[in-house]
Order: C-alpha cells, then structure tokens, then sequence
C-alpha cells in the first residue's frame, strides 16, 4: 500500500470538504430573532458520514441548507471544496436528497433522474449513461419506466436518491431522507446506503432524528442542540466501517449510541 493510502486508512491525511467556522445564521421573524445556528465550528473530511442529531429545532436542516447554499449565514464563513456554498453549487459540487422523494408524479422514474441532467445539457447519451449507472447504485434496474405512484415509499426514496447522485457530485447531503418510512424499510435503506457510501467513498452529511440510525452509518455523530442552535458533542464512532445490521446488538454500538443520548440530555435535548 502506498504511504498516502496507508496514511488516509489511519485517518492521518484528511482532506476538508466542509469546513464551517463561528457559522452563525439568525432568522428574523414577526416574533423577534431565532438564532437557527450559533457559533457553529465543524470540519467534515473527505469520505466522511457525518449524521446530526438533535431535537427539532436545533438547527440540522438549517446546516445542511447553508452547505447547499440555500440559506446564507449572518456570521462566520462555511466553504465548500475551498469555494463558497454558492460557487460549489454552481459546479454542482453536491446532490441534496428532501425529506420527501419530491419526484414528479407525471414523469416517469427515468425522467425525474434525467432532470438535472437535462436542465445543465448533458447530451441525451450521456444522461441515459447516468441513469442506468444510478439505477444500479440504488437498486432500481427495471424501474425506470416506472412512474413515482407504482413505487414503495422506500423505492421513491432511492430513486432520490439516485437523483441526487445523477451528476457525480462527492457530496451527498441528505436531510432526514428516511424518516417516513416504517422501520423494517428504513433498516433495509440504511444497509443500501451504507454499501453505496462504500462503494463511492462519497462525503455524506445526513440529518436524523434516529439514535440508531446515526450511530449504525455514522463515522462522525454531530449532536445539536436549540434555542440558539448549536454544536453539544461531536462523537467519533469507532465501530468498524464494514457493518451488518446486528451489530447493533454489539456493545460497542450500545456504548455509542448511550453517548449519543447522554449528549443529547446534557443539551437538554428531551424532557425526559
Ligand atoms: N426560513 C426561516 N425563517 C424563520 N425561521 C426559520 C426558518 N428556517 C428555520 N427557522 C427556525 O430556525 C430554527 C432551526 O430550524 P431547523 O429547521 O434548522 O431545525 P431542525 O433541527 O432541522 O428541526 P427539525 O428536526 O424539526 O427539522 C427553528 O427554530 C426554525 O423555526
């Protein structure tokens, strides 16, 4: 193995993707100010699954928009690649992937995937060449001609998915893209997501409400807090990055996700 290689496997050499410092993102309302996001200091590296974690309100969707370029903060910077949120989405340095699949219901899977590619010109090859690669990534061959409303919910979510991932960005930012789906779905698309993560080696910041689900993909656990939202703990997960859905039964997993929860009571996350 090359020395680099072997240094980037330690986790020594780490490339920044996502570099956010003293971020602060202050809403004004009819009710007065609402500090979304204060004093927010984090770096997500290169092949990193960083999942946010924190009651509503603590400012995780506020994040990832930022990242997206679809907030602006008030203070402090956020960079992208080295470029501002709005540079790196004009090179499509991202795929967003909603809450909701968000697929239009008159166009077929294939076209809803084909969107963003047509919209930025890629020849009508070129498009069918991505398309049939993301179907593949995601698990949908033979569904393209599909239309949304004959899909699962968990099969619109990873046509989304393949959506987002349509262009070859290397970043995925994903907010809260399960949460609708009942467990047993939910616990199959983490497995998926996992693998696809893998074999992509993307950078993938992921919003959730699910201690389970953060400590199960994460490499990094950033744990929110609101009113003003901010930063109460990040956790380095220590779980090997190869992970069958059992080892959450492992007590390391156990003792991850008790730090989860314990910093989300420090931040007084849940009245419990
Ligand atoms: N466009 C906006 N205008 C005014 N206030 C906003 C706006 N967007 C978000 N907020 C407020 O900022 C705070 C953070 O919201 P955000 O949606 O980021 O939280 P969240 O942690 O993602 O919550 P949830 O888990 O409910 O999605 C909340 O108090 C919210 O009401």
């Amino acid at each position: 193995m090359a020395p680099l290689d072997e240094e980037r496997m330690n986790g020594v050499a780490q490339d920044p993707v996502i570099v956010a410092e003293k971020l602060d993102l202050t809403f004004q309302t009819n009710d007065g100010a609402v500090q979304a996001l204060r004093d927010v200091n984090l770096t997500i590296n290169k092949g990193d699954f960083v999942s946010f974690i924190g009651p509503s309100g603590c400012g995780k969707t506020t994040f990832l928009r930022v990242a997206a370029a679809l907030e602006h903060p008030t203070g402090g910077t956020l960079s992208v690649n080295g470029m501002t949120p709005d540079e790196a989405r004009q090179q499509r340095a991202y795929g967003y992937v909603f809450q909701a699949a968000g697929l239009y219901p008159w166009r077929t899977i294939a076209k809803n995937i084909k969107l963003p590619l047509e919209i930025m010109g890629y020849s009508k090859e070129s498009q069918q060449e991505h398309l049939e690669r993301v179907l593949k990534l995601v698990d949908l061959e033979g569904f393209g001609e599909k239309f949304p409303w004959q899909l699962s919910g968990g099969m619109q979510q990873r046509a989304s998915i393949a959506r987002a991932l349509a262009f070859d960005a290397d970043i995925l930012l994903m907010d809260e893209p399960f949460g609708a789906l009942d467990e047993i779905v939910r616990d199959h698309l983490n497995e998926q997501l996992l693998a696809l993560w893998e074999r992509t080696g993307k950078t993938i910041g992921f919003v959730t409400h699910s201690i389970p689900e953060a400590v199960y993909l994460s490499t990094r656990i950033v744990v929110m807090s609101p009113r003003p939202g901010r930063i109460t703990d990040v956790i380095e997960s220590t779980l090997p990055r190869e992970r069958p859905l059992d080892i959450r039964d492992t007590p390391e997993f156990l003792e991850i996700a008790h730090r989860v929860r314990e910093g989300l009571r420090a931040g007084h996350a849940y009245d419990d």
